[in-house]
């Protein structure tokens, strides 16, 4: 098939102009491959949709070539589709030129050429430019970017944890808040915003099987990204498709060179957990197909101990981990294994933070120290730092140099680094967020129900050789007809027909008595209820939670096992039965967070029904009376497991109950000593690093007042006027958009066939999840702002003013200016810039009039120009306007000149920075190779380098003609 597309041509992405200017690799079978030298990428394109311009340089246009001072088109010649320029050097000399060989930093001057081209625009589609190029602008200074969009409540301690992990340059973290604080949540505004800033493009999620579909109705309804799930059915299908000759995505090169990648099918991937880490070849290919960012939750699956063994799980995170950029490890019970698989799991992610485990514990034993160093850093700092023992102890964890300069100039910006970095080098470092209900705050009550029940005949015989697991867990013990024998099955029944209309999460531990359990209920009892675990297809656990989850018509019983309901949203239930206890107290902490969690509105009942005086009693006494549980998150229980496991089991099989009451006489007494311990040590550490309420509080005000304005709403109205788009009021705050009759584009990003209704206001797209929630991050409007920008929408127009105070004929030129960096996105250097544009006014004396005539007068005053006078119009202005564009072009490079000194001056301060930590990292660990601080060094220079060779492309100009 013919194509217009030949190799070595070269073209400019209409989407991403940023990319420079691209060249052509290959154009076959369909496809068109096109390399982008100054921002090392490439894109793969169905050759008939590619979203790419020629660029073909005119007679008289300046071109660049890499190590030749400035030259000016005299000739262009086509030899095979490509095309040779002549071009006149500074001396006369002319020289050929292939146009492969043009230098991949491209200027564009589309407006000036529009302009003076007399192809020119309406000013109302001028001032929709306009305003979308200011919108950039004010996202790009605000520190909110990515989290205004998301349709979730503004909680300070997710809001925190969203800003500050995204402000980081590759943010590689464990999000371990209690169980039920938004974790998920956390993660989605996370991946929210490194999409919004371009800082990720590929993100996989992986996920235990059972919420698969969770994530991706999560990461759909309150963050608009659309992940594709991928599971061994998907890629086989991909695989099929790929190598069926018939199928569009065959590609006969490619099938025989190689095979394909499914992962490389979509950008934002779900997998769950097990059929991935249980694949060679497809974590081959997953680990081969190149990401930006990896999450995973509910990580205290993956073990690992000193020795060296570690589970399939955790092997897997570590070769993903080991290539992807950035990683998020998500677990409410980071010790849950102990401590060596918590520490196991930092050292994924900072393995020059946490080289071995020996050290990590030694730290351990310092938190205190190290909370008293930074609360008298925080709380008094001029009566801490001229105390003699207070600086000898900072002098030493610090290092002589920032000792002193801390010394010198106890400014709060240094007190404020001098904090982190003891959080980050000694205390729990900056990769470890762990907020709790306490700091949280207005959660409700956990409510202990206990049940004691006669215990049935044959058990206390049978527990006399049996287990401690199978003593508790007496339908191991009862035979075959243990539902008719086991007292805590007809308790359930008698509850549940007494509450008839509460909704019931009963968990017990093992997925066959699950079953059993709730085959009894239902087709016995008559009970409405359904099972979840994790022996069912993720479909029909999914179908299972949803029965429960009906309000009208649903199952009043969910009954889950142990592994199947982790990190499942049941907070519309208030009743919990507890079938069973289990001996690891954070396995309950997870099952009693199915229902305490964000979004519960009652108090939460936990019922245990035991048999009375058996070690389930014991086991209760102890979760009661030493862990406290059943009051409020649990925080010792690991490390009393530690010191009193062992007792504790021995007690649970002694008949009397003197040696249960003595363990947890001294483990209460060691659970205080522990948390005091704590509440100095760690966990302050981990406050400290985990929500500043301050910073918090500001960002949600900046949010609120991003919210409140109507600019949002006047531009969707804009955008419906000049795209021909329906726009009806629905009601307050609320609109309608449907495809118009007379539409200028064929399809309008994100807008259905049969329209969309969307509110403006948050807290009603809380509650109306029927409505979209428009914000300037919507797809549709980001969509359609990037429809603006990617063409030359709106980018040239004239039109007259009346002005009594300006002399009639005085012409006027406002123009707006993008400097765009080209340079890789993995070197992360927008946020350098004060600004994605600026705006410049002059007039024929070349007077900079950009203060004194703002934008929305002139907006205000515009008159448009009948088309039959445009010519004669132009003919007259022509060579005013002439000379007045280079006077404009030379102010603007002033003002580029002016942002790429601040700009580099403020990467130098933060590279400085970042290098000062690798340094006092690898003076403390020396498996780090001295070779990472030279490829830090590298990229240093390389983003110096692409700040100060930052382009000037003039996106919009306007001239406006005084009339009388
Ligand atoms: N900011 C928010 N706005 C609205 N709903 C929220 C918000 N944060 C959390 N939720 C809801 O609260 C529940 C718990 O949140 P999430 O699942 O993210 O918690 P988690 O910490 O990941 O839980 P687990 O520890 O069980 O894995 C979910 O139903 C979630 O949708």
């Amino acid at each position: 098939m013919s194509t217009i597309f030949i190799a070595g041509q070269r073209w400019i992405s209409n989407p991403e102009p940023d990319l420079g200017l691209g060249i052509i690799l290959e154009a076959e079978n369909r496809r068109v491959v096109i390399a982008f030298p100054a921002a090392e990428e490439e894109r793969t394109y169905a050759a008939a949709a590619a979203p790419l311009s020629r660029v073909l340089f005119q007679v008289g246009d300046n071109i660049d070539v890499p190590n030749q001072g400035p030259l000016t088109v005299t000739e262009q010649q086509e030899h095979n589709g490509c095309i040779v320029y002549f071009a006149e050097d500074e001396n006369g000399d002319v020289h050929p030129v292939p146009e492969q060989i043009l230098s991949a930093n491209i200027k564009l001057s589309n407006a000036k050429e529009r302009l003076l081209a007399g192809q020119v625009e309406h000013h109302r589609r001028f001032a929709l430019r306009a305003a979308t190029l200011e919108q950039q602008n004010t996202s790009q200074a605000a520190s909110t970017r990515g989290l205004l969009g998301p349709r979730v409540q503004l909680l300070p301690h997710q809001m925190y944890i969203a800003a500050e992990v995204a402000s980081r340059p590759t943010p590689r973290v464990l999000l371990a808040d209690e169980v039920g604080l938004g974790k998920t949540i956390e993660a989605g505004l996370i991946i929210h915003q490194l999409l919004l800033l371009e800082r990720a493009k590929r993100v996989l999620i992986v996920v235990p099987d059972s919420l698969v579909h969770q994530w991706l109705v999560e990461m759909l309804r309150r963050f608009n990204l659309k992940f594709s799930i991928f599971n061994e059915a998907r890629c086989q299908l991909i695989d099929k498709y790929e190598d069926d000759p018939s199928s569009i995505f065959f590609d006969e090169e490619a099938s025989k060179e190689q095979e394909e990648n499914p992962f490389e099918d979509a950008q934002l991937v779900i997998c769950p957990l097990s059929w991935i880490s249980s694949h060679e070849r497809r974590q081959q290919q997953l680990c081969d197909a190149g990401w930006d960012m990896l999450v995973v939750d509910e990580a205290h699956h993956l073990h690992w101990h000193e020795d060296g063994d570690a589970s399939p799980e955790y092997k897997l995170v570590e070769r993903l981990s080991a290539e992807i950029a950035s990683v998020l490890l998500l677990t409410a019970t980071p010790e849950n294994a102990g401590i060596d698989g918590h520490f196991a799991r930092l050292r994924l992610l900072d393995p020059v933070r946490y080289p071995d485990l020996a050290a990590f514990l030694e730290e351990q034993s310092h938190y205190e120290e190290i909370s008293e160093l930074i609360q008298g850093l925080s709380d008094s700092p001029d009566t801490s730092l001229s105390d003699v023992d207070f600086c000898q102890r900072l002098e030493t964890l610090l290092g002589k140099a920032q000792f002193s300069a801390l010394q010198k100039n106890p400014s709060p910006e240094q007190l404020d680094k001098t904090i982190r970095d003891l959080l980050d080098r000694f205390g729990t470092g900056r990769m470890l967020f762990r907020n709790t209900r306490a700091s949280v705050g207005g959660f409700p009550e956990r409510i202990l129900h206990e049940h004691p029940l006669t215990v049935p005949s044959g058990y206390e015989q049978a527990c006399t050789t049996a287990t401690i697991e199978e003593t508790l867990h007496p339908e191991q013990l009862l035979g075959a007809a243990w539902l008719k024998a086991d007292p805590r099955v007809s308790w359930v029944e008698k509850f549940l027909l007494q509450n008839p209309d509460d909704k019931v999460l009963l968990i017990a531990a093992d997925s066959s008595a699950a079953r059993d359990l709730e085959l009894h209920l239902r087709l016995r009892r008559g009970i409405a209820s359904a099972v979840f675990h994790e022996e069912l297809s993720l479909i029909e656990r999914d179908r299972a939670a949803a029965y429960f989850a009906d309000s009208e018509d649903g199952a009043q019983l969910l009954i889950c096992s142990e592994i199947g309901s982790e990190g499942r949203n049941f907070q519309f239930a208030q009743h919990l039965i507890l079938f069973d206890l289990p001996l690891n107290p954070d396995l309950l902490e997870q099952r009693i967070g199915r229902l305490d969690r964000i979004g519960q509105l009652g108090d939460v009942n936990l019922h245990v029904p035991y048999y009375a005086g058996s070690a389930q009693e014991k086991l209760l006494s102890w979760y009661r009376d030493a862990v406290n549980i059943f009051k409020q998150p649990c925080t010792v229980g690991n490390a009393l497991m530690l010191e009193f496991g062992d007792d504790l089991h021995s007690a649970l099989t002694k008949g009397d109950n003197n040696p249960i009451n003595d363990v947890i006489a001294l483990a209460a007494d060691k659970a205080i000593e522990l948390q005091e311990n704590l509440r100095k040590g760690r966990n302050r550490l981990l406050e400290l690093n985990s929500c500043q309420p301050q910073r918090a509080a500001e960002l949600i005000s900046a949010l609120e007042t991003e919210q409140r304005s109507d600019t949002l709403a006047e531009y969707v109205e804009m955008l419906a006027e000049q795209f021909g788009l329906e726009h009806e009021d629905h009601s307050d705050n609320a609109v309608i958009l449907r495809p118009g009759d007379h539409m200028i584009t064929e399809a309008f990003p994100h807008l259905p066939d049969d329209g969309i209704t969307g509110t403006f206001d948050r807290d009603r797209a809380l509650s109306r999840e029927d409505m979209a929630y428009f914000s300037w991050e919507h797809p549709l409007v980001s969509g359609a702002m990037d429809l603006v920008m990617s063409s030359d929408f709106g980018s040239a127009s004239i039109c007259t003013i009346s002005v009594k105070a300006l002399k009639p004929g005085t012409l006027l030129l406002e123009s707006f200016f993008s400097p765009t960096l080209q340079a890789p996105a993995w070197l992360q250097l927008q946020g350098y810039l004060p600004a994605q544009s600026f705006r410049l006014v002059t007039d024929q004396q070349n007077r900079n009039l950009s203060n004194a005539v703002a934008h929305s007068k002139l907006n205000q005053l515009a008159q448009g120009v009948k088309k039959t006078l445009m010519p004669v119009l132009l003919r007259e202005v022509r060579t005013s306007i002439t000379a007045m564009i280079p006077h404009i072009e030379t102010l603007a490079e002033d003002t580029t000149k002016a942002w790429v000194k601040t700009a580099t001056e403020n990467y130098k301060t933060d590279r400085d920075n970042e290098r000062e930590r690798l340094q006092s990292l690898m003076s403390r660990n020396p498996h780090v190779a001295p070779q990472e601080l030279e490829a830090f060094d590298r990229e240093t220079t390389l983003g110096m380098t692409a700040l100060q060779s930052l382009q000037l492309n003039m996106s919009a100009l306007r001239l406006a003609i005084v009339s009388q």
